[in-house]
């Protein structure tokens, strides 16, 4: 409206000073003058008007620009965070597997001799009381060439699920070897620790399994040692075989402790 106004007035203006009959006034030259430096200034400013739009607008572009490559990062941001969540779950993922496999038996789930002498060496250093006792299998041998690899293995399952059942939990029972089974019993006398495993043993002679028509059971020997202050580990592992070794010359399915 107002510059409709404006234009009205400067057309009207323009006339006036056209006009023949004006020319000569003592104002129109000053009128024209003043009409010419209007309109001057009038250019100079659609001039300012017109670069301060094409700066709005470039303006505007350039924070569109900047907020799309800002939102384009950030998404490629969230997809490597999401990658690397995922890189690094399944990284802990394959450490815990690994770590399970060099700790434990395959076959049993058991703790392997890796672990047990680790958590002994703890016990020694922290100069923990505990008995050894070594489990054997008695003529494991036997089951294999009668039945098969299979049906032993299932037997070590079995047997394996009946110590990891009777024993406490503050225990440790590890696959010390084929069918050899380390039980570190902590906090634990001779005493205690034999009458453990005598619970033991009749608990493991009561399993059975079957194969074909046949039910398979066996008997363990056992050789124990209690653990002496300022020995290290490896002897106290040394008498409990030694004892093991005289259980099973003496006829098998029994346990003998190490004589002191
Ligand atoms: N099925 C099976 N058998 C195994 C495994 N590891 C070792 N053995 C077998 O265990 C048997 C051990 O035999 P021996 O050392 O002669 O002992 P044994 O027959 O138990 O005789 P004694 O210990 O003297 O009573 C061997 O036949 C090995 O092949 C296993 O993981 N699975």
């Amino acid at each position: 409206m107002k510059d409709k106004e404006d234009d009205a007035l400067l057309a009207q203006v323009a006339a006036l000073l056209d006009s023949p009959e004006h020319v000569g006034h003592p104002l129109h030259d000053a009128l024209q003058r003043l009409y010419l430096h209007h309109c001057d200034q009038q250019v100079q400013v659609q001039r300012l008007i017109d670069i301060s739009d094409r700066y709005q607008s470039l303006a505007m572009e350039a924070r569109q620009v900047t907020e799309q490559r800002y939102q384009r990062a950030l998404r490629r941001q969230r997809k490597l965070s999401r990658i690397s969540d995922g890189y690094q779950a399944l990284m802990h993922e394959r450490n815990q597997a690994l770590h399970q496999a060099s700790t434990h038996d395959p076959l049993t789930g058991l703790p392997n001799r890796r672990l047990i002498i680790e958590r002994l060496e703890e016990f020694v250093r922290q100069r923990r009381r505990f008995t050894l006792t070594l489990l054997d299998i008695d003529h494991f041998k036997r089951i294999n060439d009668c039945h098969g690899h299979d049906v032993g293995d299932r037997l070590l399952v079995a047997i394996t699920q009946t110590l990891s059942a009777t024993l406490r939990d503050y225990d440790l029972c590890a696959r010390w070897g084929g069918e050899e089974f380390l039980l570190l019993l902590a906090d634990t006398d001779r005493n205690e620790a034999r009458s453990i495993v005598e619970r033991l043993r009749s608990c493991l002679a009561a399993v059975t399994l079957r194969a074909g028509d046949q039910t398979i059971s066996v008997t363990v020997s056992a050789g124990l040692s209690q653990h002496r202050p300022g020995d290290p580990h490896q002897t106290t592992l040394m008498r409990a075989d030694q004892a093991l070794l005289k259980a099973k010359r003496a006829g098998r399915d029994r346990s003998l402790s190490d004589s002191i």
